[in-house]
């Protein structure tokens, strides 16, 4: 299941983000590669070991906690540590998929990908992500502060930005839930049961679907 969500973070999040990293010193992506992705990976990011980059990631991480359809779609046991990506004029990342497993000390397998459009799309030409999906190819380049959810197991890319600058926060999630068509059942049946509380409140029906949806979760979920 690909998913965007709009509006993660607040106007005033967004511009304590973006201008911290105006002045923020990007170093080259090939740092964070693994060796096939290396050839394919012409952008700069933010060192990790830079202090805005733990401030930034916090902010981030308390969007990820509130945000109802993050947490129903993606049931994040492990998020890794966002990356903050600049591509400028020329630069792009080519056709890869994300490493399976990821991070020295304390590995996580990597289910859900994601990307945090942080500047906006009329701000830069190119740069959409695009990615190969069962049904062709599918481009996305999304209004700042909103972002797409989809899985690792996909093979995708970062079209050429041929002008202007495009910035984005990107990371890894190791999900509760690994099998991507087992998640897509429960958070169907999360959105139905939403709706059916909002629409007729605690019905006996309600209760069946409560029932079956935690009980699903409580079968496939790994904790
Ligand atoms: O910037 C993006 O939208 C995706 C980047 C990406 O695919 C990656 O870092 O593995
Ligand atoms: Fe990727």
């Amino acid at each position: 299941m690909i998913l965007t969500i709009e509006n993660i973070l607040s106007p005033e999040e967004l511009d304590a983000i973006t201008s911290e990293l105006k002045d923020a010193e990007f170093v080259d992506g090939k740092l964070t590669a693994g060796w096939f992705a290396k050839k394919v990976k012409n952008n700069t990011q933010l060192s990790g070991k830079a202090e805005a980059a733990r401030e930034l990631r916090t902010t981030i991480a308390k969007a990820l906690q509130r945000n109802r359809l993050f947490q129903a779609a993606v049931k994040p046991k492990i998020i890794r540590p966002m990356i903050f990506s600049c591509y400028s004029s020329g630069m792009y990342y080519g056709s890869h998929t994300d490493n399976a497993i990821m991070g020295g000390e304390k590995p996580i397998r990597s289910d859900v990908s994601f990307t945090l459009f942080l500047n906006s799309p009329s701000s830069y030409k190119g740069g959409e992500l695009v990615i190969d999906t069962s049904l062709g190819e599918q481009a996305f380049k999304l209004e700042a502060g909103s972002m797409i959810v989809y899985p690792s197991t996909t093979l995708h890319r970062v079209e050429t930005v041929v002008e202007g600058k495009r910035l984005a926060a990107v990371s890894w999630v190791q999900s509760f839930v690994r099998e991507p068509s087992e998640r897509e059942i429960l958070f169907d049946l999360d959105t139905a049961k939403q709706v059916m509380f909002q629409k007729h409140g605690k019905t006996p029906e309600f209760d069946l679907i409560s029932k079956t949806h935690a009980n699903l979760l409580r079968k496939w979920a790994e904790v």
